[in-house]
């Protein structure tokens, strides 16, 4: 499991271990693990140009207490230095072993710029010597390490209103902090590296699941399962409008841990459907309802409304989200909008969700009471009781038509499964993801290869 903390977290869990070590310990760890990740992502240390931005604060420290280390193994490093007040000890680190403090030009010629302007002490935005910094580094293509969090962004919301550095790589410390799991911010940090300082954290709000925590959740049929205990799905998705998104929706259902499916709506689609899959049977009892993907004019608010107030959970999606209201209780239903859908929800700009996207997620989960799957380059879930999970594990390769769809019979599989809404929401898509990442390696797919995939994602996860 990954867990981003609160600044406010890791503040209280800093203190509490720094009253218990030497000052400059935990420092230390962080310089040491920054040093051999910048090294790592060097290829080497012999030689390379370091240059370091140096802001007021600890972060800053961080920069230079590693840039003497790398100056050490024979770095040619140099402080840029962004503040009146720089760390000092660090400072006296770097020149002690030959680092100088250099000027902004020094970035044209660097093979690395490393980026302690502000950590998790930072308000967002870059003061303008700093933004020049950032905009050398960009323009002579010199790639940015991010020390703990790309500078500028919101540490806190992974909101971006103002500019911030663009990381090739971020080295953070303790835990991960919400800006690198939500976008936009998560998309400004590349491949972030946890060293591991000691920190005693509480659980976090902010989750993403890995690997083994989806295989820990994945309802594995078992010697005394039968079609009907291994749950039954319900689709009322698809239109002669939309027959394709029926027969997609069908396909990424019937690749999750279901006995069964059922599908519910126009003949012509429900031949479509057969068609493509024989087994699939018609209306009777099921275990949970996928509802929404590709409805069109088919959409009959009623009966979706008697569905949401029924028993069974219910994955919501598409033109099925205009059937949410926020009188009653929907703790079972799944609400799978993307960002549009979002705000027409909530009577927003699809631009203000893009920006706040977990804002967004958690005001629609409170107001509707349901879990909310917020869908696009990094997935954000969350529950109704505050709870959020983060996907991130997908490739732009999946922002392909229909690839909706498949996700909401995945999810609608895994909740008649017997998932929670937050888990299953969090398994498929992982799940989703991973099966778009081997139908894509690294090339164009389509909404069909990627639900073909998911068999496949799924035995490699659990094998
Ligand atoms: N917590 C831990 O466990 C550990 C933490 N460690 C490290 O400490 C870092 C946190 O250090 P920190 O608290 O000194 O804050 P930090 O981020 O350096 O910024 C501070 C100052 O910057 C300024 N400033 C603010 N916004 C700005 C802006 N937009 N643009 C420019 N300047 C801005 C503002 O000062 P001002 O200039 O306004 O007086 C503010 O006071 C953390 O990220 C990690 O790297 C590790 O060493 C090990 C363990
Ligand atoms: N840039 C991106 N990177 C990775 N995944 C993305 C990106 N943009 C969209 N996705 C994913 O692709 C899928 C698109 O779904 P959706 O927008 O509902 O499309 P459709 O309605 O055509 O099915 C979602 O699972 C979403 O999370
Ligand atoms: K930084």
């Amino acid at each position: 499991m990954r867990q981003a903390h609160t600044v406010e977290q890791v503040r209280a869990a800093e203190a509490a271990l720094m009253a218990k070590l030497p000052e400059g310990t935990l420092m230390q760890r962080a310089a040491a693990g920054l040093a051999v990740a910048v090294s790592n992502f060097l290829g080497g240390t012999y030689g390379a140009r370091v240059v370091l931005l140096i802001g007021s604060g600890d972060n800053g420290g961080d920069a230079l207490y590693a840039g003497a280390r790398l100056a050490r193994r024979g770095a040619q490093v140099t402080a840029v230095l962004l503040s009146s007040h720089a760390h000092p000890g660090g400072l006296a680190a770097l020149l002690a072993v030959g680092g100088r403090v250099g000027a902004t030009s020094d970035i044209v010629s660097a093979d690395v710029v490393l980026d302690g302007i502000v950590g998790i002490g930072g308000r967002p935005g870059l003061r303008p010597d700093a933004l020049a910094a950032v905009q050398l580094a960009e323009q002579y293509g010199v790639p940015i390490v991010a020390v703990d969090t790309p500078s500028g962004v919101d540490v806190d919301t992974g909101e971006t209103p103002e500019p911030h550095v663009r990381a090739a790589l971020t080295v953070t410390f303790g835990t991960h902090k919400i800006c690198h799991l939500v976008d936009p911010a998560a998309s400004a940090c590349g491949p972030v590296h946890l060293i591991d300082i000691g920190l005693d954290l509480p659980p976090a709000e902010v989750q993403s699941l890995q690997a083994a925590d989806v295989r820990a959740l994945y309802p594995i049929p078992h010697g005394e399962s039968d079609k009907y205990s291994r749950g039954v799905l319900g689709l009322m998705v698809g239109s002669p409008q939309y027959p394709g998104a029926a027969v997609i929706a069908t396909t990424g259902a019937l690749a999750g841990p279901i006995g069964m499916v059922r599908y519910v709506g126009p003949d012509a689609v429900a031949a479509a459907v057969r068609e493509a899959h024989p087994e699939v049977v018609g209306d009777g009892r099921v275990q949970a309802w996928t509802i929404g993907s590709g409805l069109g004019d088919e959409l009959d608010v009623p009966r979706i409304r008697e569905l949401l107030d029924a028993d069974e959970p219910v994955v919501l999606d598409a033109d099925g989200l205009k059937a949410l209201d926020d009188s009653g209780d929907h703790v079972d239903v799944l609400a799978t909008p993307h960002a549009g859908e979002l705000a027409r929800l909530l009577g927003v700009e699809r631009a203000t969700v893009e920006a706040e996207r977990l804002k967004y997620a958690r005001l629609a989960a409170e107001r509707f009471d349901v879990t909310v799957l917020l869908k696009g380059a990094t997935t954000v879930i969350a529950g109704p009781d505050g709870e959020v999970r983060v996907n991130t594990n997908a490739t732009p390769w999946l922002a392909t038509a229909g690839a909706g769809d498949v996700l909401a019979g995945l999810c609608g599989s895994l909740l008649a499964a017997g998932l929670t809404p937050l888990d299953a929401a969090a398994v498929g898509a992982y799940l989703h993801a991973s099966a778009a990442n081997l139908s894509s390696s690294g090339g164009p797919t389509t909404a069909i290869a990627v639900a073909q995939a998911l068999p496949e994602a799924t035995r490699l996860l659990l094998s």
